[in-house]
């Protein structure tokens, strides 16, 4: 359907977003930020530890650990430590493997919905949407995007995570133990936060360009992988290649100026952290001297410091993932919030008779904003069900176009498209393109075999009927000949088949769909006469008892419709029986002189 499965809030912070699309795995994403943050406290006790043994050294019988257990033998009170490391180590480890499975596997977890829906989501969106963007950019959000995201889900939440945890932790401990050392120490903190959060304003804009340039990248590669036959026709590889440098060098320099900006936090962050340290260092120091600071208190301030302060210096490297998955998601969620114009409708039609009306149709292509000029006016044309009609008519003149609205990858300006009379925009698109069999002019084939290829028509269809319908579209005649018949691989868009092979394939496929409606658009154009003759017999035997519209360039392949209709300027100028039309002496009998031969009369 048009909505994505997974509703996608509009609010404008892509963590909230992210926090909402993800809100099918709370309790995954509550698990693992336990065993980050736990994790995490294991990790901070080995300064308390020494604080500890240095307290033992100093104090003896008296220490701290000593009056807590109740253990005044100094040996006892070092064993008693030991264990208690053990313990803290053990626990360490053990949280730290319970968050990295439990993070990974998350980010799988996310990186595969989130790419499914996203893909999903670009199947539902009408053909505009696709016109008015580059593959190359939807491919880099569907992948590049996503693994971004992936990559922060791995390790950016963690790293998060377990700076907050470090800064509460060990600012509560210096508060607790000595606040005037604290205030001094933890001085730098907001100077630090502050700095690191202007730094991922300054930064968000680069990353956003870093991320328009690689999708500017993929475009440029994927369209010249696709035309490299008219690359190497045109001889224009030196060419290609310097346009390609010249877009890999934009990209190169917007990470150019992230890289500057985010290198410079570092060093600078390290200054601030100075003056935190040396405050420990002397004021602490000063306060053992005068006896109002226990040593072993002032061996866990000058380590908890490093502990507190080092860390920080990542927060660059932190906010900088953020920043690039933050980027990615909006992206992503972006993606996932178009909405679709072409939404399917209610109305279901288990029987289709194929009764087809295009009744009054305005179209011009482009959207409110942008109308590109009127390509059909005040069009009429009916097909009775089961009859074979064929619309003809010069290049341009919007043939194709039919077909398009006929299968609602674009809805009319104004008027309707009615099939067994309800207004295709009522019915279920399911019902609608399922009832349709399309052969048209550019052929698709999926990478796979002619048999793949042609049971792509209907999936669950017999070996039988697939060879069935291959042999009416006259696969046949060239796979049989081929050493692996009719598991002969394709090639990616079926390149490593001729034109005609390609399109006989694709009529089998449509013949396979046993549609209440058979559109063929150009359908025999790519293939000889001889075959155009023998596709033609088949499908005069196919369209038997099913609507059929046919558009053609070669009126010989028309001729006996039920009814021609003459497109030209936007709208029906004749319609009729082919011998009828000649006696009409118009535009179709025009065409028919020139197309066999006849001289125009002057
Ligand atoms: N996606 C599109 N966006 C904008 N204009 C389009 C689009 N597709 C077709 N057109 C324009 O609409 C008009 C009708 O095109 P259409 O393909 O329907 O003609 P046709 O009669 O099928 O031509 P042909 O016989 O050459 O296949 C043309 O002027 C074409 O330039």
């Amino acid at each position: 359907m048009a909505e994505p499965e997974r509703p996608v809030p509009a609010g404008d912070s892509p963590l909230r977003s992210l926090w909402t699309y993800t809100r099918g795995h709370r309790r995954a994403v509550l698990w693992a930020s336990a065993c980050s943050v736990l994790n995490k406290v294991f990790d901070l006790a080995p300064p308390f530890l020494i604080g500890m043994a240095v307290d033992v050294v100093v104090r003896r019988e008296g220490s701290l650990i000593g009056e807590w257990f109740g253990v005044h033998d100094l040996m006892a009170q070092l064993w008693l430590l030991a264990g208690l490391n053990v313990v803290i180590w053990g626990a360490e480890s053990v949280f730290e493997y319970l968050y990295q499975v439990a993070w990974r596997n998350l980010a799988q977890t996310i990186q595969h919905e989130a790419r499914l829906d996203g893909y999903a989501h670009v199947q539902e969106l009408e053909l505009a949407y696709f016109e008015d963007r580059s593959t190359g950019g939807l491919l880099a959000i569907l992948n590049d995007d996503i693994n971004q995201l992936e990559r922060f889900l791995d390790h950016g939440a963690n790293s998060m995570l377990q700076l907050g945890t470090t800064v509460l932790a060990v600012g509560a401990t210096f508060f607790i133990v000595a606040p005037d050392v604290a205030t001094l120490a933890v001085l730098p903190v907001p100077v630090i936060l502050w700095g690191s959060f202007r730094y991922q304003r300054s930064l968000e804009p680069r990353y956003a360009a870093v991320r328009e340039r690689v999708s500017e990248l993929n475009t440029a590669l994927a369209n010249n992988l696709a035309g490299i036959t008219t690359i190497k026709a045109f001889t224009a590889e030196a060419r290609e290649v310097e346009r390609l440098d010249g877009v890999s060098r934009r990209y190169v320099e917007a990470n150019a100026e992230a890289i500057r900006l985010s290198s410079a936090f570092v060093p600078m962050i390290r200054m601030a952290i100075l003056v935190g340290f040396g405050a420990t260092l002397v004021l602490g120091g000063h306060k053992v001297f005068a006896n109002e600071l226990e040593v072993g208190s002032y061996s866990l301030l000058v380590f908890l410091t490093q502990r507190l302060l080092w860390p920080l210096t990542r927060l660059g490297e932190t906010f900088d993932q953020y920043q690039r998955a933050m980027a990615s998601t909006r992206r992503v969620l972006g993606l996932l919030r178009t909405p679709a114009a072409i939404v399917s409708g209610p109305e279901r039609l288990p029987a289709v008779r194929g009764e087809l009306h295009f009744d009054g149709v305005d179209f011009a292509y482009g959207d409110a904003r942008e109308r590109g000029p009127m390509v059909l006016t005040k069009l009429e044309l009916r097909v009775p069900a089961t009859q074979t009609h064929a619309v003809v008519g010069s290049t341009g003149s919007g043939k194709s176009t039919l077909v398009k609205l006929l299968l609602r990858l674009y809805d009319p300006t104004e008027g309707a498209v009615r099939l067994d009379g309800v207004d295709l925009r009522e019915l279920a698109l399911e019902d609608l393109r399922g009832s349709i069999g399309l052969v048209s002019q550019d052929v698709y084939l999926f990478s796979g075999t002619i048999y793949e290829n042609i049971a792509y028509g209907r999936p669950g269809a017999a070996r039988a009927e697939v060879l069935d319908a291959a042999r009416l579209a006259d696969v046949d005649s060239f796979a049989a000949r081929l050493p692996k018949g009719y598991d002969t691989l394709v090639g990616e868009r079926g390149q490593k088949l001729s034109g005609g092979q390609r399109q006989r394939i694709s009529i089998a496929r449509a013949i396979l769909r046993d549609p209440a409606l058979l559109v063929l658009d150009e359908a025999t154009s790519a293939v000889d006469n001889e075959t155009e003759a023998a596709i033609q017999r088949s499908l005069a035997e196919v369209s038997r008892g099913r609507s059929t519209l046919v558009i053609a360039h070669r009126l010989s392949t028309v001729r006996h419709a039920h009814c021609i209709h003459v497109l030209d300027g936007g709208h029906i100028v004749e319609q009729g029986r082919h011998e009828e039309l000649l006696a009409l002496d118009g535009i179709y009998a025009r065409l028919w002189r020139v197309q066999t031969g006849e001289r125009e009369a002057a």
